[in-house]
């Protein structure tokens, strides 16, 4: 048996999962990100934190070259992804091992639940051509454990659209388990769900990031989530890292500094509890 120290020393000496140096992206002439910098360890769990057009997006689809940057390389587990706006030749490769997650799930509606997590895993191959060709059995078990992981086997031959939200979010959950991701990236996966759903996603992926070694980076606005599921953050202002460290650490005057002028306006709009203190206001 591998003792957790092992594995944390193992862990310790391994290329990071994501490493980004002097990521520049512009739309338009306008900076979306500047120059970040980012270390993320194999089996961490990290937040991205920061005030609407920060910048957050854009950084995750740069991670799995979704976006590609004018200026600065991703590397993924030590490999080149991207490099000063060029792909590299391993990209293809280095994406099957990252999963994507979106606040609108972004399923088939008219495929079944299992359909949807089958074809996660022919993500290189269009849609039509993999539902022609069918599945095998293998895949079709492995489909059906990777729904069993993500507790809802029961829903497998139902329409995605018949599911509700939250559900939706695990089958495209278990899609990147279906890929083999050994990172998943969420863009703010719980923004669209009720308070009880978006607690079991949020279970989910922390139980998929403890159990199962998988890293995840998640973008949230709801920081009261962040505080309960996150250990580490990494906070946005105009594209720039402005914090990257402990939650514990992130105290409610850099949140300010962070959210800037978004601060006030999201203790108006009734999203006070972004802040601990909102008495600040
Ligand atoms: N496809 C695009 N075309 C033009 N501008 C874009 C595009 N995507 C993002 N931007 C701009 O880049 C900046 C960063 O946007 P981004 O979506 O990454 O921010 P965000 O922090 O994810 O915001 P939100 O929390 O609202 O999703 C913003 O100024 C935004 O308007």
């Amino acid at each position: 048996m591998r003792l957790a120290t092992e594995s944390a020393l193992e862990n310790a000496f391994a290329a990071p999962a994501v490493q980004v140096r002097k990521l520049t992206k512009s739309f338009k002439g306008r900076a979306a990100l500047s120059s970040v910098d980012l270390n993320i360890a194999v089996g961490e769990m990290v937040a991205l934190v920061g005030a609407s057009g920060s910048g957050k997006s854009t950084l995750l689809r740069n991670l799995n070259a979704l976006h590609q940057a004018e200026v600065g390389t991703v590397e993924i587990f030590g490999s080149p992804l991207q490099v000063d706006g060029k792909l590299h030749s391993k990209t293809r490769q280095l994406r099957s091992q990252i999963g994507f997650i979106f606040q609108q799930f972004n399923l088939v509606n008219r495929l079944t639940v299992l359909e949807n997590v089958l074809v996660g895993g022919l993500s290189q191959v269009p849609l039509l051509r993999s539902l022609r060709r069918g599945f095998s059995k293998t895949e079709k078990l492995r489909a059906l454990s990777a729904l069993e992981r993500v507790g809802i086997l029961d829903q497998a031959y139902k329409r995605a659209s018949a599911l509700s939200g939250g559900q939706q979010q695990r089958v495209a959950i278990a899609r990147c388990l279906m890929q083999g991701a050994q990172i998943i990236l969420a863009d703010e996966p719980i923004a669209s769900l009720d308070p009880e759903s978006a607690r079991k996603v949020m279970e989910l992926l922390t139980c998929l990031n403890e159990s199962e070694g998988i890293t995840v980076v998640t973008s949230l606005h709801q920081i009261q989530m962040v505080r309960r599921y996150f250990k580490r953050a990494v906070a946005l202002r105009d594209g720039r890292v402005r914090f990257d460290g402990l939650m514990i650490d992130l105290d409610d005057r850099q949140l300010n500094e962070i959210y800037g002028a978004a601060a006030e306006e999201l203790v108006r709009s009734g999203h006070g509890e972004v802040f601990t203190a909102s008495k600040a206001y």
